[in-house]
């Protein structure tokens, strides 16, 4: 008998017709559906104030945190229902956020960083969270290096790549990472872009907001543009990527100039 697909037991994550207000005056989302198949690399591009950290939030349970909440709609992992506001309930679904910003615990070591981040492995075997630990040193060995240092001295690559760490600590099956480039030199996004190829060829979906467009749809499998608060385009990324919409807003790529034909 063949074996069964790797992927058997992996959840999608679906989001159906979401809407997502803060307070009474601010829709941020509406409407909005969206798939990330098991062990897949989605992206979500958009300008600013599109709403792509809102969906992130909405996933992840920390809605509430920002004074959000969906009011339509709804979101599952799996047979999980999420309900934007419990990200207890989120992390043991396996869906875990690297929320923007790269926030850290600047005054703790690397170490004690990450171990920050596998608290409830923690709590059910030291041996699962040293594994953990491992698996994060290997994927980023200048964190190894700097193990015992101050989390606050790090240059903010090693901090992006630290908060990605704590994120890992927690064994997601579906990480959510917001801006994981932002601010940061050429050479090290190249690097972060190659530990998402890594994290995702074990296994770990990824729901990647990102402005830069480029090493996004490069990644992703499949992407979605979201255009104040509601998803204009979706399809594969390369498919994306082509398209004259895209090139000229998120890839920076002038308009063809008259005469010489779209794309
Ligand atoms: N805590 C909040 N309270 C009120 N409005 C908010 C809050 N957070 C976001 N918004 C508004 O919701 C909309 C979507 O914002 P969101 O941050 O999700 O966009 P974004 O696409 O992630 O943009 P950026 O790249 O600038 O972070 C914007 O109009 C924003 O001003």
């Amino acid at each position: 008998m063949p074996a069964p697909p790797l992927d058997d037991d992996r959840p999608a994550l679906t989001v159906e017709h979401l809407d997502v207000t803060y307070g009474r005056a601010v829709s941020a989302l509406r409407a909005v559906t969206l798939t990330v198949p098991p062990g897949e690399v989605v992206a979500l591009l958009g300008a600013n104030g599109a709403g792509k950290s809102t969906l992130l939030r909405a996933v992840s349970g920390t809605l509430r945190l920002h004074r959000g909440a969906v009011t339509a709609g709804r979101i599952a992992y799996g047979d999980t229902v999420l309900d934007g506001r419990d990200p207890v309930a989120a992390v043991r679904a396996g869906v875990v956020q690297v929320p923007e910003g790269r926030r850290v615990f600047a005054s703790l070591t690397v170490d004690e960083n990450l171990r920050s981040g596998g608290l409830g492995l923690a709590r059910r075997s030291p041996a699962r969270q040293r594994q953990a630990s491992e698996r994060v040193f290997a994927l980023f060995p200048r964190l190894a290096e700097r193990r015992r240092q101050a989390a606050g001295l790090l240059s903010g690559g090693e901090q992006q790549m630290l908060a990605m760490g704590r994120a890992l600590m927690a064994a997601p099956r579906l990480l959510l990472l917001d801006e994981p480039s932002l601010g940061l030199a050429p050479l090290m996004v190249e690097r972060i872009a190659e530990v998402i190829r890594e994290i995702n060829s074990q296994g770990t979906g990824v729901l990647l907001v990102e402005q830069n467009a480029g090493m996004a749809l490069s990644l992703a499998d499949h992407a979605h543009v979201l255009d104040v608060g509601e998803v204009r385009l979706s399809g594969p990324a390369a498919e994306l990527a082509g398209t004259d919409a895209v090139r000229r807003l998120y890839l920076g790529e002038e308009a063809d100039a008259p005469g010489q034909g779209a794309a």
